[in-house]
């Protein structure tokens, strides 16, 4: 019956949130709706449709001739008595009946499981193709993992639907409707027998088993438990150990234990009673039905082959209705995945090109001007992380930005690519208002390099060509040169080709930062947004980024949130910030020389 739950462990676990967290409300039909979305996508393909459902109709009415073809096997050839060419040929004909029952089911599982496959494909890249297009604050309401588990577990849900429930429900249905007609030809009397004890076998097993399925998932939860806390434990083994806690994580650990087991039992119980009950229900009923039906044939009102037939389809249709009463759980709770997805789907991203967007001047001068901007993050609404910024950036200029932890410094760098939107102000690139251009164009002009390197499990020459995909080897290999990161890379063992690992795990630091030069060179930027690494490096590695960062800074406006004396000292001015404006500006020499924040924190982060 629940076919593929068994195949969906993950599905399930999460889903149990989203399934009580929909039936909590009453308007579990008007959720169906939900569903809405599903059919959009799958009714994309009319022909696998209408092949799965010629396939399904086909399947499920062989299922049913293979019931008269045993009545006519018994009746016309074992009953006809002697001659076997006529035994023969009632074989051949149920034989033919398998043939197109067993092809016709291949044929519906494969464009059944096809649309459902398909259809969450599908699904996938349409939301996946809307999360690309918001802004970062869409990502701090919507946390990542979260949306992950919905791409994995969301969808998994819904291709059982596609791709088993709705072929369930017709199927059953199908063969719901033409079992009754075909029990009400071969026998009346017994068909309104079965038609009555079929709700009395089925009810306690739809009863039993929502039960069953809860104890289930509290049986998993236990077991997700265990989890948790095994890898917690091994994972803080030196923290254990060292404030002797051994004993007290086994007690923890054996509690845990423990109750996944009684949770277990309860779940074993209550099976082992399940299935004393099904067994009785089913046998009685089977017995009772043959023996009214033994009495007829006896009697000479019915034959043996339409006994056989009987029990059979009686069979079938029993399993029919059965499988109809998980249909619907099935579908609200596809239902609720599809609404989770629906909201991703119908996400409007709130940093968007104006409708006619202004072009920057071409070609590009590289200033760069924040004009009484403030600023508030829009989960962090009480703190003002800038405040009637002023700051203007000259063509080629290098402004170092320091200030303590919390200042709004990489906020300056947010906005300026235009993350997000300042409250009231404005940000100008080349003049033109970032809010009147396209924000592609805008973040065109700058090359950003992040204090953290950015790697992505991928090849060197990927890594690299981030910063300008359309960048060829020679001039990867001229931006490597001119961000020191050549020697290295030629030193790789497959050259640029190399896989540099997951988060570019296979380099070292320096050689990291080094990249993240080099892809700054490839994208060839008016305007540089350096966020100097806080992270200490040998001083070899230390020159050699160095040298590549201020080949980097030649020629190019830049910003550079400063955590080297290097950087300050060379820098054309520098601005100090506190509480999201700016409290200090000058040189390197009169800021030290004032005794101001500056003077404090360069004793602090450069003297060392
Ligand atoms: N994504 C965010 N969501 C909410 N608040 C944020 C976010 N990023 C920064 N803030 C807050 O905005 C203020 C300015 O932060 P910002 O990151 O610009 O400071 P910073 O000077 O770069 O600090 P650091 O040197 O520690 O990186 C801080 O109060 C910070 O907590």
């Amino acid at each position: 019956m629940n076919e593929t739950s068994a195949d969906l462990p993950n599905a399930n676990v999460t889903s149990v949130a989203a399934e009580t967290a929909d039936t909590a409300k009453p308007a579990n039909a008007k959720k169906l709706g939900n569903l809405r979305m599903v059919w959009q996508h799958a009714s994309a393909y009319p022909k696998q449709i209408m092949f799965a459902l010629l396939a399904l109709t086909v399947a499920a009415l062989a299922t049913l001739a293979i019931p008269a073809g045993f009545r006519l096997v018994i009746d016309r050839g074992f009953a006809a008595g002697g001659d076997s060419s006529n035994i023969a040929r009632w074989f051949e004909y149920l034989l033919i009946i398998v043939a197109v029952m067993a092809v016709a089911t291949a044929f519906r599982f494969y464009f059944v499981s096809w649309l459902g496959e398909r259809t969450v494909a599908d699904i996938r890249l349409a939301v996946n193709r809307n999360l690309l297009r918001q802004s970062p604050a869409f990502f701090e309401h919507n946390r990542p993992a979260e949306i992950a588990s919905r791409m994995t577990s969301d969808t998994a849900v819904i291709e059982q639907v596609v791709g088993t429930t709705v072929s369930v429900a017709l199927r059953n249905i199908v063969m719901g409707i033409g079992g009754v007609v075909y029990l009400f030809t071969l026998a009346p009397q017994l068909a309104i027998g079965l038609l009555i004890a079929i709700p009395v076998i089925v009810l306690p097993i739809v009863l039993i088993g929502r039960k069953l399925q809860s104890a289930s998932r509290a049986s998993q939860d236990r077991i997700a438990d265990v989890g948790a806390m095994v890898s917690e434990t091994l994972g803080a083994m030196r923290i254990v150990q060292a404030f002797g806690q051994e004993l007290r994580e086994g007690e923890r650990f054996s509690g845990s234990v423990e109750a996944t087991f009684s949770t277990a039992k309860k779940r074993i119980r209550l099976r082992a009673f399940m299935t004393a009950i099904v067994m009785a229900l089913i046998f009685s009923a089977i017995t009772l039905l043959m023996w009214k039906g033994a009495i007829d044939v006896v009697e000479g009102r019915l034959t043996g082959g339409t006994i056989a037939a009987f029990v059979l389809t009686g069979g079938l249709v029993a399993g029919a209705f059965g499988a109809l009463t998980e249909v619907y759980g099935d579908l609200v709770r596809g239902a609720g995945a599809s609404g989770r997805l629906a909201e991703l789907l119908a996400a409007e991203p709130n940093i968007a090109p104006p409708a006619k967007p202004i072009a920057l001047p071409v070609p590009p001068r590289g200033q760069l001007e924040f004009q009484n901007v403030s600023f508030r993050y829009p989960t962090r609404p009480e703190v003002s992380a800038l405040s009637n910024f002023n700051l203007k950036v000259s063509p080629g200029e290098t402004v170092a930005v320091v200030g303590p932890s919390g200042a709004g410094k990489s906020t300056l760098f947010q906005l300026a690519q235009r993350f997000y939107d300042p409250e009231t102000g404005a940000i100008r690139i080349d003049g033109v208002a970032l809010t009147s251009a396209d924000p592609a164009e805008v973040r065109a002009r700058m090359a950003y390099v992040p204090q953290e390197t950015v790697l992505f499990a991928s090849s060197a020459r990927d890594n690299l060509r981030y910063g300008n995909w359309l960048a060829d080897d020679d001039a990867i290999w001229a931006a490597a040169e001119q961000a020191n990161a050549a020697n290295f890379l030629r030193e790789l063992p497959q050259g640029l080709d190399t896989y540099l690992g997951e988060g570019g795990a296979r380099l070292s630091g320096g050689q990291r930062q080094r990249i993240a030069i080099a892809r700054a060179v490839l994208r060839q930027a008016p305007i540089l947004l350096l966020d100097e690494a806080t992270s200490a490096l040998d001083a070899e590695s230390e020159r050699l980024v160095q040298d590549a960062l201020d080949m980097l800074m030649k020629d190019r406006t830049t910003i550079v949130i400063a955590h080297r004396l290097a950087t300050v000292r060379s820098a054309d001015r520098i601005i100090v910030m506190d509480q999201g404006q700016i409290v200090e500006e000058g040189d390197h020499a009169t800021l030290s020389a004032a005794g101001g924040l500056y003077s404090r924190l360069a004793s602090l982060q450069f003297d060392a």
